[in-house]
């Protein structure tokens, strides 16, 4: 039994160049080699100059955008050689893929890809042309002149299609062939190109084959369109579109294109049959730049798969363990361009948008590479996020030596997109790969070298033996079953006969103790052979028991597989979907937030115009409300004079009210004889009285009292003098007298008379009063006393603008006037008199009413006004 460790070893061996995360092994930095193409014409300005073997300045002319944006300064980039337009494709080949043919026949992995812009040559130098080609059909040649004599027969190794091979038992493989020959005969087809291929003569081998393996070389041909996989050799009518094909990981975590067609080479010719099929289904298109320019990325890999012979040397050993599988993937991609200059439409300028997206992806991976080995940090590689790079992840991460021919074209035209190619070259060259190990299967399982050498020679022992003319040959057989030389001569004659029978019995003698001798040692080996033959058996029925126990696990194993391919399947058309639906939320996210920006940026100015608005408000509404203060300010300036000349009038009236009492009798006749004397005629109702002193006709006279004159408030109050009207009633500021319609006319000149003024029975609108011309407010009402005398109240007062636009009325007075009956008997003392009506103010707390006895006839008004605070 072999041990876990053993088996471990076992598990490295198969797979020599696997991913292994081993990053103390020894790295080679990724070979970055430039190869300058012929110019075109003679009249085109070359940017690029070949400074030694491994240096090329990069100058940029004047009319390169790079030249107007960006320091004007030659570059100078180093690469492992520099190829000048005249290098011949044998050239290219020897000094970069004819080593990684020498890998991929160790057992190691390659990749080689050419880089650049469109019309640069990446295609010339992975492919080539007729009679001149390039890297892909001079690897193809190398490989089978090296491996033809140690080739394993065909259907030997069969793909698995999980990455992995199979191996069929002679009797299968031959089976197959004949089947394939049957096939091949009623329909074949033929896809060769016979200008690509090469004669065989002019190839060399590659060194350092294990003549102890055999060995069997798959293709695939893939391309990558528009960031899907398509298989180039699927066996499908050329006009049929080719399905998509998923990038999978295998158990060894290897990235693979699960599904492609993996066809087994047997012959140079057979693989440019395979390639120019291929070749013919890549999708080409023309553009302004390149008249075959490829629109795809193509990768064309070539599998060598190897497995030791075992200690005979004839047949390879059955275990899938000991194959060692080693690639050569060769990646011709697609050339970077800029739209504009393409002037590419519609499909091209998707495929264009496509192919600058993976490549820009290529280079974002070697980017974030390159930085977690300088930094030692373990930042995620965008592998994922182009197909191209999903599929060389096991380059990267793995073990294997990795290439790049950087194709450019050395012409000032193409200065600009050059610049970024050498760009990507020079990061591209600081990114190291893990170097693989080579490893002797054969040796390691305890095989001695030479196996197939020996097995060769025996051959040919036996053949030779077989030919008649080998019976003459001495042969040293060495020890043999044999009983020695003939019997000697058995003649009997007289004379000698004693001799010959001595001699005879001697001869039979030796040939009993051989034959004892012979039949020990048969015995010995018998034994021998017999407890081997039983050790063999009883091993054989052990491996029987597991092989069977084995087979139930195995095909366990395969519906185990089986369902999770379906799974794994259904998963992947799901999480395609949700791709899809991922893209279309993402584009469907960018616009809302284009949207959003939109919408944050209108919002600012509206905030901004508002801000600027507002402020303007604002100085609108400081200087408002300075004014209201000032008016205010003024209002209550104007109330204190009021109040003080209100109070000046009480003082005033009080001194008249007290003379009043103290000398009503003579008051009279004072203002019979007086009102006489000035209108010269007698009194009569309805006239007006003009003649009372001036200091006692109005309150606010200010006459002094010059003489002697009864200070009685009778002949104080300005009955019937039109001049001494209510101030606050006639001092022509705009009015709104509010008062009911059936008001009793009262046609005196008592009746308030109030200039300027609009009545309105009903206020209808605010408008009534908020209006620039309105100012006071007057509110009159009539009503009934208790003792059925009429009276006319008349609420008067200030109509204040408010801050909103409306206005308030402060009510700042009150008049009364009350009608007495000339017939009804007063309460008062004055009851004899026969009626009047009086006239009252209320302002405030206050009331301070003082009704005067009527001294006119009773059809006439007296006013009296009685000032409060
Ligand atoms: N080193 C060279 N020597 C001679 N001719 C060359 C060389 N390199 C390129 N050419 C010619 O230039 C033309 C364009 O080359 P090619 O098709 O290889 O470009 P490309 O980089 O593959 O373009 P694309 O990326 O568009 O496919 C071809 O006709 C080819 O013959």
């Amino acid at each position: 039994m072999k041990s876990a460790k053993s088996k471990q070893k076992l598990n490295d061996m198969r797979t020599p160049a696997r991913s292994r995360q081993n990053l103390a092994q020894d790295r080679d930095p990724v070979q970055v080699y430039c190869r300058l193409r012929p110019m075109q014409r003679d009249s085109d300005l070359p940017c690029m100059k070949i400074v030694s073997p491994t240096t090329v300045l990069l100058t940029p002319p004047v009319t390169a955008f790079s030249y107007r944006n960006e320091s004007n300064k030659t570059m100078k980039y180093i690469f492992k050689e520099v190829f000048p337009p005249e290098t011949s494709q044998q050239e290219v080949f020897d000094k970069v893929a004819q080593p990684l043919v020498e890998g991929l026949v160790k057992g190691k992995n390659g990749l080689l890809f050419t880089y650049g812009v469109t019309g640069s040559g990446k295609t010339f130098t992975m492919t080539g042309e007729p009679q001149n080609c390039g890297i892909l059909p001079r690897c193809l040649n190398i490989i089978f002149k090296t491996i033809n004599d140690y080739q394993a027969p065909k259907y030997v190794f069969k793909p698995d299609k999980m990455n992995m091979f199979d191996i069929a038992t002679e009797a299968e493989a031959m089976l197959e062939r004949q089947q394939e020959l049957h096939k091949f005969k009623s329909n074949r087809k033929n896809n060769s190109n016979p200008d690509l291929a090469m004669s065989s003569s002019d190839v060399t081998k590659v060194e350092g084959i294990n003549e102890d393996n055999q060995y069997a070389v798959f293709v695939t041909y893939v391309e990558v369109y528009n960031n899907c996989v398509y298989d180039l050799l699927e066996d499908s009518a050329p006009s049929k579109t080719l399905p998509v094909k998923l990038i999978r990981e295998d158990g060894a975590r290897n990235m693979y294109v699960h599904g492609v067609t993996e066809i087994e080479i047997k012959s140079a010719e057979d693989a440019f049959d395979a390639f120019y099929m291929g070749l013919k289904r890549k999708r080409m298109a023309h553009t302004t730049l390149n008249a075959e320019s490829s629109r795809s990325h193509s990768v064309f890999t070539i599998r060598l798969v190897q497995a030791p012979l075992d200690e005979t040397g004839e047949t390879v050993i059955h275990n899938k363990k000991f194959l060692c599988i080693s690639q050569l993937s060769l990646v011709d991609l697609a050339g970077s361009e800029r739209t504009n200059r393409t002037k590419n439409t519609g499909q091209r300028l998707k495929e264009a948008g496509n192919i600058n997206k993976s490549l820009m992806t290529l280079r974002t991976c070697l980017e974030a590479l390159r930085e977690n080995q300088i930094n030692g940090t373990s930042n995620m590689v965008p592998y994922r996020e182009s197909k191209i790079t999903l599929l060389f992840k096991n380059f990267f991460e793995g073990e294997g030596q990795v290439r790049m021919i950087i194709c450019a074209n050395p012409r000032a035209e193409d200065y600009d997109e050059t610049l970024q190619v050498m760009r990507f070259a020079e990061m591209a060259a600081e990114v190291e790969v893990a170097k693989a190990q080579v490893v002797d299967i054969g040796a390691t399982i305890g095989l001695t070298s030479g196996r197939r050498k020996a097995n060769r020679l025996f051959n040919i022992a036996r053949e030779n033996i077989a030919r008649p003319e080998a019976k003459d040959l001495e042969l040293d057989l060495g020890l043999v079953y044999s009983l020695g030389p003939d019997f000697p001569s058995l003649e009997l004659n007289s004379s000698q006969a004693a001799h010959i029978i001595k001699e005879l019995m001697a001869h039979l003698e030796m040939r009993i103790s051989r034959r004892e001798s012979l039949k020990r040692s048969k015995a010995i080996k018998d034994e021998r052979l017999r407890s081997e033959l039983l050790e063999l058996e009883k091993e054989s029925l052990e491996v029987r028991s597991e092989n069977a126990s084995l087979r139930g696990q195995l095909a366990a194993a395969e519906r185990r597989v089986k369902a999770l391919e379906e799974r794994l399947t259904a998963t992947e058309n799901a999480s395609l979907s949700h791709q899809r639906k991922l893209n279309e939320m993402t584009e469907y996210t960018s616009s809302l937030k284009r949207e959003l920006q939109e919408k944050d940026l209108m919002l600012s100015q509206n905030k901004l115009d508002k801000e600027k608005q507002k402020k303007i408000l604002e100085r609108k509404y400081n200087h408002k409300i300075a004014a209201e203060h000032e008016k205010a300010r003024e209002i209550n300036s104007e109330k204190e004079r009021l109040r003080n000349a209100i109070e000046e009038k009480e003082n005033r009236l009080r001194i008249i009210a007290e003379a009043l009492n103290d000398r009503g009798d003579i008051v009279d006749s004072y203002q019979k004889t007086d009102m006489a004397a000035q209108t010269g005629r007698e009194f009569t109702p309805g006239s007006t009285p003009r003649a009372l002193p001036a200091h006692l006709l109005t309150p606010f006279s200010s006459v002094p009292q010059t003489r002697e004159t009864p200070t009685s408030s009778r002949r104080g109050i300005a009955v019937a003098n039109p001049r001494h009207r209510r101030s606050l009633s006639a001092d022509g500021r705009g009015w709104v007298e509010h008062a009911p319609n059936n008001l009793v006319p009262m046609g005196t000149v008592l009746k308030p008379s109030i200039v300027n003024s609009k009545v309105v029975n009903k206020l209808k609108t605010v408008k009534d009063i908020t209006n620039s011309k309105t100012s006071k407010y007057c509110l009159i009402s009539q009503e009934q006393d208790t003792d059925g005398e009429l009276e006319t109240k008349l609420y008067k007062g200030d109509v204040i603008p408010t801050c909103g636009g409306g206005a308030q009325v402060i009510f700042n007075d009150v008049e009364m006037m009350t009608q007495f009956s000339p017939t009804r008997e007063s309460q008062s003392n004055r009851s004899n008199r026969q009626s009047g009506t009086t006239c009252a103010r209320h302002s405030g707390k206050r009331r301070d009413t003082a009704c005067s006895p009527p001294q006119t006839p009773s059809n006439t008004s007296k006013k009296q006004r009685v000032d409060d605070d």
